[in-house]
């Protein structure tokens, strides 16, 4: 493959927190690459360095060792190529919902009439059309989730660096956004760098799944996801669903029988 093929180059990455009661190493040569147009979902143990790997990948946190490359250059993290969006909403409660998909675009200085235009055709594509005006505490869940992908998407990014964005949902709730998510980035031809505890949503939405190992974390295996339909409704009842979900499972340890 070529590098250009290879968005991103991960190589030999490691991170070791220095506490009070001592050094914890969280990340060990941890080595994956990201393809152009790839939808790859991270799982592993609680607290193997999920977020910490996003992070340095980020360039919000330096690495200890290793390399990264875009496509085929060194960089320290991707910074300016990436959006993050983060477990938590971070939503600012004095700001309307389209003023928070707005933010980012205004500190970009992006034409105020064209920012406006391109954030009121996200929101009616996720469903918050008449929301434009309410304030994050009014949402439910479900809809600060999706102005926070929202503000994250407007950005137009290379990639997307999603952090358990569904977790605190409900599933009926966690399936329509699923599809909002994987219908807006293919439109866009964007990567997406996914992180879940669920190996259900990493089955539905991912082209690839890199599984961890527990701390300090490293790529226990990586397996190509190959099912027949690209919606994550319809990718659940595909004959071989059940056989990468139990693999993965069994990558987990996770007994299923
Ligand atoms: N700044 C820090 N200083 C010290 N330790 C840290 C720091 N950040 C993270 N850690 C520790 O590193 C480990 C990995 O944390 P991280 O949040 O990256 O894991 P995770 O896999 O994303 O967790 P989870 O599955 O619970 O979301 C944890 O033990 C955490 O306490």
């Amino acid at each position: 493959m070529s590098d250009k093929a290879r968005q991103l180059q991960i190589t030999g990455l490691a991170k070791t927190f220095a506490t009070k009661t001592g050094s914890v190493p969280v990340v060990r040569d941890l080595t994956f690459d990201i393809h152009e147009q790839d939808f790859v979902s991270i799982i592993g143990p609680s607290g193997c360095g999920k977020t910490t790997i996003f992070n340095m990948i980020a360039g919000l946190l330096d690495a200890d060792a290793g390399t990264m490359r875009y496509r085929g250059e060194p960089v320290d993290g991707l910074r300016g190529r990436i959006g993050y969006m983060m477990q938590k909403d971070l939503l600012f409660p004095w700001r309307t919902v389209l003023q928070n998909c707005l933010l980012g675009l205004e500190m970009r200085n992006v034409d105020r009439r064209e920012a406006r235009e391109k954030a009121l055709d996200y929101l009616e594509t996720f469903g918050l059309k008449g929301f434009e005006n309410a304030y994050p505490s009014t949402l439910s869940g479900g809809q600060r989730q999706r102005v926070a992908l929202i503000r994250t998407l407007v950005m137009d990014p290379d990639i997307l660096l999603l952090d358990e964005p569904f977790s605190a949902l409900d599933y009926q709730t966690r399936l329509h956004l699923e599809g909002v998510l994987v219908d807006a980035v293919e439109t866009a031809g964007k990567t997406v760098i996914l992180i879940t505890h669920d190996v259900d949503e990493a089955v539905a939405l991912s082209k690839r799944v890199v599984v961890l190992s527990g701390r300090p974390s490293k790529v226990k295996a990586i397996h190509d996801i190959d099912l027949a339909s690209h919606s994550p409704i319809e990718s659940r009842s595909d004959p071989n669903f059940s056989r990468y979900f139990h693999l993965l499972c069994n990558e987990l340890d996770i007994q299923t029988q």
